[in-house]
């Protein structure tokens, strides 16, 4: 409390006072003080949020937001949006201090955000929503009541702004007393249905704009392509809003779609491979069930994989405390379902996996965004198979309204696009959030398709008449439901007694693509359908087992217009099961990135053999590098839990040890040359001891 009041206090100091300051402020800050605000900012930036100096648009957000205006951010994951909402909050406006009102879409969010505002930052805050007692409500109604509230910020959900009279009548209360800074709407994407993750709550946000007149607007999203963004502002009703853009591109990730198919005897040991591989390392790996959570997780356990899984099916506590554990470094991979990681801000995440198609490219963006948040190189790896779909399109042909079913297909595709792609995939993802003057020649080799060893490909050509011929076929069967295996068997001319006795055998195009291979087959058709020649959608058969269908699409009368020859493309693996070559193909093999054979027992740390150096074989050299540089991490997490901060051991650092081996004091000091004394004497010796047993 004590803290608070000395918050207060500073930042409640007359611009006299502050200004006798300027000379310990940092040059960034010489520079923007061009508002009466100005000082107040930056000193909050310091003092309370204690950091060096604003990130790209934070200042001008901040600015605008102290103006009065309505400002709509649009800032990659981990960009730092909060700050943008949270520094404005604790500044006076015109000798009053106004609460600001955050509305968020998750429960666990706004606890986060709220126990670290207060205990961290030391700013008086709360969230109001179904699940808060009673008693809390009052308190917090008492306090937003007072004469001179000394809340901040003030977290809800759009349920509790509609239903709750009470919350009603206390905001009146506020904005007739001029008390009311600002509505901040957080992950504002919910708000448009064209979004990926629409909320119908969210979109009737825009009538409070009536209610508050003149209370000024922020929102904030991290995923919004072009039309979600016109749709945001649209739908909030924000006037001459200013619109503050970031460029989407993480330069840090890279981008790996493997596919399932690649792998004779499955795509699984490939996962667990990888995640072996950097067991030492941070990691998050999505599956789409509860039952692929906990397949896998048990999988990785056996395999003495520090993890936990985190999914619908666990109790709230259940789900904290591996939050937690996690976030305290105690516990390396979440197993989890897209339930885990919304507004988790953990630095070193070096990779996310997922096991499966995710639903829609926005949401896939966000989850890959958790990655990497330091700047770090970290890397996404998606387990792609066409045949993924299929949950999706049965959960899309849940939803009640047509727009919705079709705006989830459209999602879905384009998912479907970026991983039947070959070309480069940042250019896709770039395109797809409005960047469409990205040149792939940037892309500096940050996905699987730009690297310097893509996987090679066959080009076959199809003509507008072998595609009339299937078309020619569905035409013929209105009424039928066709699945897509159903269609290869067809289309290769298979004379199954079910379709002999359908007469299929006598119609166009039966047996028309007999002469391609099952999967050249199945990725022409998966092609047709991305062109909307063909459309496949999910429908509950007579036992009620919902299941996808292909039909016609939109475009099957109107070839024509379609570019000719098709151009398909087929992967030719040079993998069975071994994918992770490509994690970094444009350095080379680092300690960090070395293949293992993926036979399990090279997964745990094996004695080293005492061979000379130089007779070392290049291969065991590497499996050794590989190993050093796990021991060392794992001696880096050891003291840093044991003297509760970071050594100065950073990964690069290790991982240059773990490649150099050092094996005497000179030869360490010269690989760690920007060490200072202390650091080394402190704890340099016991990385040395490493490289020592590890130099063969
Ligand atoms: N100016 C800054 N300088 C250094 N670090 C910053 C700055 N602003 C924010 N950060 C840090 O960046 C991290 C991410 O910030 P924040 O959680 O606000 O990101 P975000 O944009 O909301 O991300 P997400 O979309 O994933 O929720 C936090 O650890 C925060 O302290």
């Amino acid at each position: 409390m004590e803290h608070l009041e000395n918050l207060q206090l500073e930042l409640g100091m007359k611009e006299s006072s502050l200004s006798s300051q300027g000379s310990s402020l940092n040059d960034q800050s010489q520079l923007v003080f061009h508002h009466p605000w100005s000082r107040n900012v930056i000193k909050a930036l310091h003092q309370v949020f204690r950091l060096p100096e604003f990130r790209a648009n934070q200042l001008e957000a901040i600015d605008a937001a102290l103006q009065g205006r309505d400002v709509f951010v649009l800032m990659p994951t981990g960009g730092g949006k909060s700050l943008c909402y949270q520094l404005p909050a604790i500044i006076q406006q015109q000798d009053r201090q106004c609460v600001t009102v955050v509305v968020s879409p998750l429960l666990s969010l706004m606890l986060d955000q709220v126990s670290q505002l207060v205990q961290s930052r030391g700013i008086p805050a709360a969230f109001w929503n179904g699940e808060v007692p009673r008693q809390q409500k009052n308190w917090i109604k008492n306090e937003l009541l007072s004469a001179q509230p000394t809340m901040r910020l003030l977290y809800t959900t759009p349920e509790s702004l509609h239903h709750s009279s009470d919350l009603k009548s206390i905001l009146q209360s506020l904005h007739i007393r001029r008390l009311l800074a600002r509505f901040v709407v957080d992950e504002a994407h919910c708000v448009s249905k064209w979004g990926h993750d629409f909320r119908p709550e969210y979109a009737s946000l825009g009538q409070l704009k009536d209610q508050f007149y003149a209370v000024p607007w922020m929102a904030l999203t991290a995923t919004a392509p072009p039309r979600v963004q016109e749709d945001i502002v649209n739908v909030l009703n924000m006037q001459n809003c200013l619109v503050l853009k970031q460029s989407f591109r993480r330069v840090n990730l890279k981008f790996q779609v493997v596919e399932k198919e690649s792998f004779k005897d499955g795509y699984r040991e490939d996962l667990v491979q990888f995640v072996l591989q950097h067991r030492h390392q941070c990691g998050i790996v999505y599956c789409v069930t509860t039952k692929d959570c906990e397949t896998l997780f048990k999988e990785l356990s056996t395999r003495h994989v520090s993890c936990d899984r985190y999914h619908g099916k666990m109790t709230s506590r259940q789900r904290f405390n591996v939050q937690q554990k996690w976030q305290k470094d105690q516990l390396k991979v979440v197993v989890a379902t897209i339930a885990f990681g919304m507004g988790i801000d953990k630095p070193n995440v070096r990779f996310v996996i997922h096991d499966s198609l995710p639903g829609n490219v926005e949401g896939y963006y966000q989850e890959i965004g958790r990655a990497g948040r330091d700047g770090q190189p970290s890397v996404c790896r998606l387990y792609y198979s066409y045949k993924d779909t299929r949950v999706h399109r049965i959960l899309i042909a849940g939803q009640n309204s047509v727009s919705l079913r079709q705006e989830g297909t459209r999602h879905l595709n384009d998912m479907v696009r970026y991983c039947e792609r070959m070309q480069c995939r940042q250019h896709f993802l770039m395109g797809y959030f409005g960047e469409t003057d990205f040149d792939p020649s940037q892309c500096d080799r940050q996905c699987d398709r730009c690297s310097l060893s893509p996987t090679p490909y066959h080009r076959h050509l199809h003509q507008q008449s072998q595609i009339q011929g299937l078309v020619d076929f569905l035409n013929a069967y209105p009424r039928n439901k066709f699945t897509l295996n159903q269609l290869l068997e067809i289309f290769q001319g298979s004379r199954s007694k079910a379709y002999v006795e359908k007469g299929y055998d006598r119609a166009t195009g039966f047996g028309s693509l007999s002469y391609l291979s099952k999967s050249h087959k199945e990725r022409l058709l998966v092609h047709l359908i991305l062109l909307g020649v063909l459309k496949e959608e999910a429908h509950k058969n007579r036992s009620r087992y919902a299941n996808a269908y292909v039909s016609l699409g939109p475009k099957a009368f109107q070839l024509g217009s379609l570019a000719w020859p098709l151009q398909v493309n087929i992967l030719t693996y040079t993998h069975s099961n071994d994918a992770n070559a490509a994690i970094n193909p444009t350095t080379g093999p680092t300690p960090h990135d070395i293949t293992l054979p993926t036979t399990a027992s090279h997964s745990r740390q094996q004695p080293l053999p005492p061979t000379a150096p130089n007779s070392t074989p290049p291969r065991k050299r590497l499996v050794l590098n590989k190993q050093c540089y796990a021991a060392l991490c794992n001696k880096r997490d050891e003291l840093n839990r044991q003297y509760g901060q970071s050594t100065y051991f950073s990964d690069a650092l290790l991982k240059k040890l773990a490649k150099k081996l050092p094996t005497s004091h000179a030869e360490f000091f010269k690989v760690c040359n920007t060490m200072s004394d202390d650091d080394l004497r402190n704890f340099g010796v016991h990385f040395l001891e490493i490289c020592k047993q590890h130099h063969a």
